[in-house]
């Protein structure tokens, strides 16, 4: 069966030198509520995953965006999800906006990228994305 295509966003403080990342607790289905996730969602038949990117990060946060470099996963559709499902990441910054928990969230929250899959309660199969952006943005400035 093929992998579902979700795309998320590593929303960073500054594109060039992030310190910060911004995670969002969701609201649903059940065996995800209350857990820290990247926002983002599927992407649309015919969609390119980047523009579904800024599509959902518009519908959900209330924000324009610019998205940064890919944090690459293991497999082409990027990093395996729970389920039939694959999730592409990139990092991104805020254009314009302020950020809000409009839908499919109830809090949001900038957390240091140091340390960020042990300080928020993750989705299980996000704790290894999450150890990567903060590799990724080790990196970038190192
Ligand atoms: N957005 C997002 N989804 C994730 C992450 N980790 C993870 O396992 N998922 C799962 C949860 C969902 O099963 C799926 C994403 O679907 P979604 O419900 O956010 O997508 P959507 O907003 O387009 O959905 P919908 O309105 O059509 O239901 O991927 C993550 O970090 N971000």
């Amino acid at each position: 069966m093929p992998l579902k295509q979700i795309v998320g966003a590593a929303i960073v403080d500054d594109l060039e030198n992030p310190g910060l990342l911004l995670a969002a607790r969701r609201t649903r289905p059940e065996e995800f509520a209350g857990l820290w996730e990247f926002p983002g969602g599927k992407v649309d038949p015919g969609e390119a995953c980047e523009t579904a990117l800024v599509r959902e990060l518009n519908e959900e946060l209330g924000i324009e965006s610019t998205l940064g470099t890919e944090v690459s996963g293991p497999i082409e559709q990027g990093w395996k999800l729970a389920g039939p499902a694959a999730m592409r990441v990139w990092f991104a910054r805020i254009d314009a906006g302020f950020p809000l928990p409009l839908e499919d969230h109830d809090l949001l929250r900038w957390i240091p990228l140091e340390g960020a899959s042990s300080a928020l309660d993750w989705i299980p199969a996000d704790l290894p994305i999450v150890d990567a952006v903060t590799a990724a943005a080790q990196s970038q400035h190192s």
